[in-house]
This record gives C-alpha cells, structure tokens and sequence, in this order.
C-alpha cells in the first residue's frame, strides 16, 4: 500500500469524482485522498462560455462532495471538469458509437482546446483554477478510428479520445497541461493545495 491511496484514513482532501484518472494523478502527486460519490447534472447553459461551464461543474462535483463526506471530516473537498472544444462547441463523452466516430472525424487533421476546471472547497471557502491546452491531432483512417472505438478507449472520455491511452499515437503536437487533458491539472491543483495549506509533498519519499 502506499501512502496516497484512495482509503486514506487521515486524508489531505476528498475527491468528488469517479474518474479512475483523476485518482491515478492524485496518487502520482503523493495526495492523501479517499473518494466521495457526486452526481450532477452536466448539461451547458445556453451563453454558458467554456470556460466559465468547466469552472461551474467543477464546483458543483465538489460542493455535492461536500454534502457526501462523512461526519465529522474536516478535509476539503476536490472536484474537477474536462470539456473538448471545437468551433466553440463543448465535446462531451460520446453516447455511442457513432457520436465516438462523428467527434474523432471533427478533431482529426485539425487543432482543439481541453479544459479543465479544478475546484478545492470546504465550509468557509471555495477556489478554483482552469487549465487550458491546445491539442493537435494527426488525420486518422477510418480502419484506424474504427478499431479504436472497439478497443473500448473512448466511451468515457471526452471527446473520444484518451491522450494517456491509445489515443496517443493520434496527438501530432500539445501545447499545455498533458495532466490537464487527462482530466486532472496537476500544476494548478498543487497551487490549491497550497493555498489550503496542504503540505504533501513533505512525505514525498527520498531516493524513488
Ligand atoms: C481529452 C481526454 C479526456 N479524458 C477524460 C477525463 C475525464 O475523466 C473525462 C471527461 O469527463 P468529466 O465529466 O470531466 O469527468 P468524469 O465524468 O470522467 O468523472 P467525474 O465527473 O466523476 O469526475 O474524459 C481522458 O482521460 N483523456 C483525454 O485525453
């Protein structure tokens, strides 16, 4: 066991997310966590920038978090939103396959921003941070994108692809945060731990 898993009993924060990816970069970082269930709705307003729709969801992951931590915790609540843009159009995660095929043929040849929007709040206070990145995808076969939909990678992610996955052979050029587009800054996360005051990286161990 190391010291960062998800069953942490005296944890740095709780992450209000089911993303198997945002847990992984936590633990990467040496974060203490255990994982708190959230559901919300997330559905972009009509006017709804981006920016401002990755910035929201992730504040409402955490704050539902809030709501599901157990009694008597005192540790804040992390919460965070990856969205895909092209043509000013939010890419979520594909229904099907034929949504997973329509969003590979829009980004393929072509350059899109990732953001996402990462939230850290507990009782008395709530700050946030987004990160942006610029991702190049090369053209891509239909053999190609068909066999990928059936490697099962792209179900669940936004846009249909995975930067850390298969879906790395199709990225010609990044520009930003590679944590950023897995779904979990981890730059701008350090920053609100620090504002928190959460010192993890003292147990960082030496020599590994
Ligand atoms: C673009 C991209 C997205 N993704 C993932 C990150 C997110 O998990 C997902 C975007 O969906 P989100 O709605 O941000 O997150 P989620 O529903 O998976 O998890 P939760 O709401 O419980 O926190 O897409 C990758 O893993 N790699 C990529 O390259």
């Amino acid at each position: 066991m190391t010291d960062a898993q998800s069953d942490a009993t005296d944890p740095d924060l709780f992450l209000a997310s089911a993303s198997p990816r945002r847990a992984e970069l936590l633990e990467r970082m040496g974060v203490r966590f255990r994982t708190v269930a959230q559901s919300v709705d997330e559905q972009i307003e009509p006017d709804e920038t981006p920016e401002v729709f990755v910035i929201r969801l992730a504040l409402e992951k955490a704050r539902a978090g809030l709501s599901a931590r157990p009694a008597g915790a005192g540790a804040p609540v992390l919460g965070a939103d990856t969205a895909v843009v092209i043509d000013d159009e939010v890419l979520g995660k594909p229904a099907d396959r034929d949504q997973a095929l329509a969003m590979l043929d829009r980004l393929a040849g072509r350059s899109h921003r990732v953001l996402t929007g990462v939230a850290l709040l507990d009782e008395d206070r709530e700050v946030t941070r987004l990160s942006l990145s610029m991702v190049t995808l090369r053209e891509l076969a239909s053999a190609e994108k068909n066999a990928y939909w059936e490697s099962g990678e792209p179900a669940d992610k936004a846009g249909a692809y995975a930067i850390q996955g298969r879906g790395g052979v199709f990225i010609e050029q990044l520009e930003g945060s590679y944590s950023g587009v897995m779904g979990l800054p981890m730059f701008e996360t350090h920053d609100l731990l620090a504002e928190f005051g959460i010192d993890y990286q003292s147990r960082w161990p030496a020599g590994q």
